[in-house]
């Protein structure tokens, strides 16, 4: 059937790519090939070899225009769970994931891959945007916690989930398998490493009893190869600072914290000229850096980033691949123009394998 072929051609174009990546004879790849015709003809797909998922997964990274950490992309460790089909088995793979990409703040970059989708029905699903992250309650016209997650903490309550309402209550997983109601699962307080934050001059800054967690893990993105979806892949790496001292901390639509920092800061804030916003949004993101280096908790700061980016292109090149990027994305939210990203165009094109948006579980 045509849709057969088409999987086929894109299996073909990624064990091409792959297996000369990884030293592979033609005869190796004809071989394998075969094998996958084979298994397209007899079940509509195939299965990827632990070799081929892990490079493949590492692929996905290499290709992810948004990102500003790939030069790393080779130290992906790949934990293969396609094993797993319970919501049990998940909550305990996924408390392994963040045992392990946490090692106590010497963050180490992971993504455990679940089962594929088959026949279009996904075998297991996970709700949340990122395995850790604050709730967020609409409480009379204000909001407590984190606003970007208002929704999913009023899904987790409709579930039977109580917060204990202060700013920074970590929600719970929500796992679903395929036809089943979704489950909640609380992970253990000691699998959640934060990060008190403070300023290394700014004494004030403490008393406002603002903290971070230590390890991002995006856990609602598809991830493809070879034609072959993943659409429960959670990763990790580390944060640049300015994601949490500029976006989460920061935004009006988020904790919005310049104001109280300008205010420890005794900075006059009736007017604009004065640049008291901007005064007080790099001491917020000295105050991340300085936090999170006392904490032992690892964290790159975006002028660093930028420069391993760069060292990204020039080993791409010197590879003979091309590299893709977004623009608006890899530029960090403070200082831009002092990167090299912002004063060079990139080419936004969609290469595969890589990481994809998805409808959520519930749409
Ligand atoms: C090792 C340290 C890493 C750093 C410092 C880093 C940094 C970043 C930053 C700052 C963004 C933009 C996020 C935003 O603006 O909201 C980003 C996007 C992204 N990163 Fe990385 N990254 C790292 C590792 C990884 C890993 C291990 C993966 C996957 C295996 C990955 C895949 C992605 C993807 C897919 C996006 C785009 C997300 C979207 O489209 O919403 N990154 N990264
Ligand atoms: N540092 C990171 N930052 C992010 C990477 C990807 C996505 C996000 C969150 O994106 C949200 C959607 C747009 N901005 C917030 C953050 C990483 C997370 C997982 C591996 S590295």
């Amino acid at each position: 059937k045509e849709q057969h072929t088409e999987l086929f051609q894109k299996a073909v174009d990624f064990i091409d790519r792959c297996y000369a990546e990884l030293g592979f004879s033609a005869d190796q790849q004809q071989q394998r090939l075969q094998d996958i015709e084979n298994e397209i003809k007899e079940s509509g797909t195939y299965t990827h070899t632990m070799e081929e998922l892990s490079h493949g997964a590492k692929m996905a990274w290499r290709n992810s225009n948004r990102c500003i950490g790939r030069l790393l992309w080779e130290t992906l460790e790949v934990f293969d769970r396609r094993d797993v089909t319970s919501a049990d088995g998940a909550f305990e793979a996924l408390q392994d994931h963040i045992r392990y990409a946490t090692n106590d703040g010497d963050i180490r970059s992971a993504i455990t891959v679940f089962p594929p989708r088959k026949e279009g029905r996904d075998p297991i699903r996970i709700w949340n945007h990122q395995l850790i992250r604050y709730a967020g309650y609409e409480m009379d016209g204000t909001i407590i916690g984190d606003s970007a997650n208002v929704a999913m903490t009023k899904k987790c309550e409709s579930l039977g989930w109580q917060g204990a309402h202060t700013s920074f209550d970590v929600l719970p997983l929500v796992i679903q398998e395929d036809g089943q109601p979704e489950q909640l699962y609380k992970i253990p307080d000691s699998l959640v490493k934060e990060v008190p934050i403070s300023h290394p001059d700014i004494q004030g800054i403490e008393t406002l009893g603002i903290k971070w967690h230590a390890v991002p893990i995006i856990s609602d993105m598809l991830l493809e190869i070879g034609g072959i979806d993943y659409p429960m892949a959670p990763f990790n790496g580390w944060y640049m600072g300015t994601e949490i001292g500029a976006r989460n901390l920061a935004d009006e639509d988020r904790y919005n914290l310049l104001p109280a920092i300008a205010k420890q800061m005794g900075l006059a804030t009736n007017s604009n000229r004065s640049l008291w916003i901007d005064k007080a949004l790099v001491e917020l993101n000295i105050a991340v850096l300085h936090s999170y280096h006392q904490a032992g908790v690892t964290l790159v700061d975006h002028h660093t980033a930028a420069k391993q980016f760069k060292a990204f292109e020039k080993k791409e090149n010197n590879a003979g691949r091309p590299v893709t990027g977004n623009w608006t994305w890899l530029i960090p939210p403070v200082s831009p123009a002092t990167t090299h990203i912002f004063h060079k165009p990139y080419r936004n094109d969609i290469v595969t394998p890589n990481f994809f948006h998805q409808p959520s579980p519930q749409d």
